[in-house]
């Protein structure tokens, strides 16, 4: 569980790669990953590509709705495609947001044999929108390596070899362009929630603010826009690895009310065919080696987590069933038996 923090801490990634301030940089991404679960991070040579990105966002949501409803995501098995407003639940409310989701390219086709959640890896359907899929594709592949080095200076904040967690990580990443149009006060842009969908998320967010996140003593605590840098935060799939010690905290987006607002996540992915008795195995390895105390230790065992219940065969499908719940109209079509199952277990 996230600590009493009341800000979220920023973290430069340059210095963390300069020997004259690596020790000192660590030493913040220590405590941004034990207590927060949440940082900003600074100065990771992205800055033109993100804001370019974010030029054609206005123009690529202003495409007509017959152009955008033509790659919609119940086309989709894999979960990538348009979301129009109002079609996304978080947390049994509709959340007021509309989003286009991409996931790396090329991954190997879906056949019967495969088992079913291998089938959340697919391809993309791209909007008919100019340079829209060399976009995407560069987005992905340059976030791709900045999510992957970081990583593994994760690791070496947590004095572990910085390879630690090379092999956890899946075939593919996804990102998401995403459009919370003003909406009446207090309004839910995507209610509260952890996110799931991987190891770490790599959040650039536009200069409107409503970004949340909750610290242990259930205050929400604004994470507000800082120019050029990302928002980073540990998922479910990172927190599992790590039994528990480095969790995922809970965060909110609350509708914009005076401009239309717009952000990217990029959530790096993981390994989608990881076991129960896999992951216990490692996580017992790695927290067996990580210097904290052994209270937090034994808190951090406590820490329930949808990827660590024996209800499901392994990370894929504890990912298949977020995306079913969440996405319930994409659910019901390509896994209507999969639906029923998961959506009375919601209830109980
Ligand atoms: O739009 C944002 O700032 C956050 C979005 C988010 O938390 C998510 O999509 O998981
Ligand atoms: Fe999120």
């Amino acid at each position: 569980m996230a600590g009493a923090f009341s800000s979220v801490p920023v973290v430069d990634i340059a210095r963390l790669t300069d020997p004259a301030t690596k020790a000192e940089e660590l030493s913040k991404l220590r405590d941004a990953i034990f207590v927060v679960g949440f940082l900003y991070l600074t100065n990771t040579g992205l800055e033109g590509l993100i804001q370019r990105t974010h030029d054609n966002l206005p123009r690529l949501f202003a495409l007509s709705e017959e152009t955008k409803e033509k790659c919609n995501m119940i086309n989709s098995p894999s979960f990538l495609g348009y979301t129009r407003l109002g079609a996304e639940t978080t947390a049994t409310k509709i959340d007021l947001r509309e989003q286009f989701d991409f996931g790396t390219p090329g991954m190997k086709a879906w056949t019967k044999t495969d088992p079913f959640w291998q089938r959340l890896e697919g391809s993309n359907q791209y909007p008919d929108y100019p340079g829209a899929q060399e976009l995407v594709d560069g987005y992905l592949a340059r976030f791709d390596d900045l999510a992957q080095s970081f990583v593994r200076l994760v690791a070496e904040c947590l004095s572990l070899p910085s390879d630690t967690f090379d092999g956890f990580k899946g075939n593919m990443s996804r990102l998401k362009f995403v459009k919370y149009p003003q909406a009446p006060e207090n309004s839910q842009g995507v209610g509260p929630h952890k996110d799931s969908a991987g190891l770490f998320t790599f959040l650039s967010q536009d200069n409107t603010g409503g970004l949340q996140v909750l610290n242990k003593n259930g205050d929400w605590i604004d994470v507000p826009p800082i120019d050029g840098s990302l928002v980073v935060n540990i998922q479910q799939g990172f927190e599992a690895i790590t039994g528990g010690i480095c969790a995922a905290t809970t965060h909110r987006v609350i509708a914009p009310t005076s401009q239309t607002r717009y952000s990217i996540p990029f959530f790096l992915g993981v390994r989608l065919d990881l076991t129960l008795e896999q992951l216990k195995d490692s996580a017992a390895h790695i927290v067996q080696r990580i210097p904290v105390s052994d209270d937090k230790k034994k808190r951090a065992v406590d820490v329930p987590s949808e990827f660590l219940s024996p209800l499901y065969s392994c990370f894929g499908e504890a990912h298949l069933r977020n995306r079913i719940l969440s996405h319930p109209d994409v659910g019901r079509r390509w896994y209507p038996e999969l639906y029923l199952t998961y959506s009375k277990q919601n209830l109980e």
